[in-house]
C-alpha cells in the first residue's frame, strides 16, 4: 500500500466533490481489483468496495462500472446494488431496467461463430492459453502461458481471424487479446452515461490500454485517474488499486462534507 495521495490529486478531488451532479465511472480489473489468474475470482479490494458503496449512498451522485468483462461476469465480481450502472464488454453491453440489451444480427452471429472456431483451436493447441466467452466475442487469455506460447497464440489469432476482412474489433489488454464483432468503446460509454445522468462532472478511473478511450473523452472539470504504469492521457496517476480506493474514499468524504469517522 502507498502513502498519502499526491497534493494535486487531493486538490482535484476536493474541487470535483463540489460539482452539482457527479458521475463516478470506474474500470474494474487492475483499478479496483488486483489481478488474479482466474477472472471469476477477482474482487475489488475491501476498501475500494466500501468507498464505492459510500459514493453510491450520496445524493446527486451516480456510480458506474465500465468494464471489458461480459455483463454476467461483471455482475458476479462487482457485487453492487441495482442503483449502480453496469456497462460490460467495453461498452457493448448496457444493463438497464433489470435487463441487458444485446441483439446480434445474423452477420454478427456468423462472424462470432467463426471466431470461436479459430480461437478455440489455437487455445487447444497451446499450453496455458484459454478463451473466455463473451456475448459479442472472445478474449484470448495468455496470463498462464509462457512467452513463446503467448507470441504464437497472438500471431496466429490475428492471422487466422483476419480482423480487417471480417469486421472485427481487436482490443489488447493485460495478458489478453480480445476479439469482438461490435466496436463500441469505453469512451462512448462514458459519454452515454454523462448524458443519461446529467452529470456536471465525471471521474473516470482505469488501468489498461482500453481505458484510454475513457480518459480521452474527459473535459475541463472532469478528473482522469490512471491506476499503475503505462502511457496515459489521464490527468492524474496513482500506483494501483489501494491508492484508487484512497482517492475514492477522499472523494466520498469531501462530497459528504463529513469527517472520515462518519463514513
Ligand atoms: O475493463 P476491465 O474491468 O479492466 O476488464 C478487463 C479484462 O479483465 C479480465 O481480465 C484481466 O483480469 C483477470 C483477473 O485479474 C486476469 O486474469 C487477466 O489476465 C486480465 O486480462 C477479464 O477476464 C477480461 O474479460 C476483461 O476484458
Amino acid at each position: 500500500m502507498s502513502g498519502a495521495l499526491p497534493a494535486d490529486l487531493g486538490d482535484a478531488l476536493r474541487q470535483l466533490a463540489a460539482t452539482p451532479r457527479l458521475l463516478v465511472a470506474l474500470d474494474f480489473d487492475g483499478t479496483l481489483a488486483p489481478e488474479v489468474d482466474v477472472p471469476d475470482e477477482a474482487r475489488a479490494l475491501p476498501e475500494a468496495h466500501e468507498a464505492v458503496l459510500a459514493l453510491l449512498a450520496l445524493p446527486e451522485t451516480d456510480v458506474a462500472f465500465i468494464s471489458g468483462r461480459a455483463m454476467q461476469s461483471l455482475q458476479h465480481v462487482s457485487r453492487l446494488p441495482e442503483t449502480a450502472f453496469l456497462v460490460g464488454s467495453h461498452g457493448v453491453e448496457v444493463h438497464t431496467d433489470g435487463r441487458t440489451e444485446l441483439d446480434l444480427d445474423e452477420s454478427e452471429l456468423a462472424r462470432r461463430a467463426a471466431l470461436e472456431t479459430a480461437l478455440q483451436a489455437i487455445a487447444d493447441s497451446l499450453e496455458g492459453v484459454w478463451i473466455e466467452t463473451k456475448p459479442a466475442g472472445f478474449a484470448l487469455h495468455t496470463r498462464l502461458a509462457g512467452d513463446a506460447e503467448t507470441a504464437e497464440a497472438e500471431a496466429r489469432a490475428l492471422a487466422e481471424t483476419d480482423p480487417e476482412a471480417n469486421g472485427l474489433t481487436v482490443r489488447r489488454g493485460k495478458n489478453v487479446l480480445e476479439f469482438s464483432v461490435r466496436s463500441t468503446t469505453k469512451g462512448e460509454a462514458v459519454e452515454r452515461l454523462r448524458a443519461q445522468t446529467g452529470a456536471t462532472a465525471v471521474l473516470f478511473a482505469g488501468d489498461d490500454v482500453t481505458d484510454e478511450d475513457g480518459f480521452a473523452v474527459l473535459r475541463d472539470g472532469d478528473l482522469g485517474l490512471k491506476s499503475g504504469q503505462g502511457e496515459t492521457v489521464a490527468s492524474h496517476r496513482v500506483a494501483g488499486p489501494h491508492d484508487v480506493a484512497a482517492a475514492l474514499r477522499a472523494l466520498a468524504e469531501n462530497r459528504a462534507g463529513a469527517s472520515p469517522s462518519r463514513l
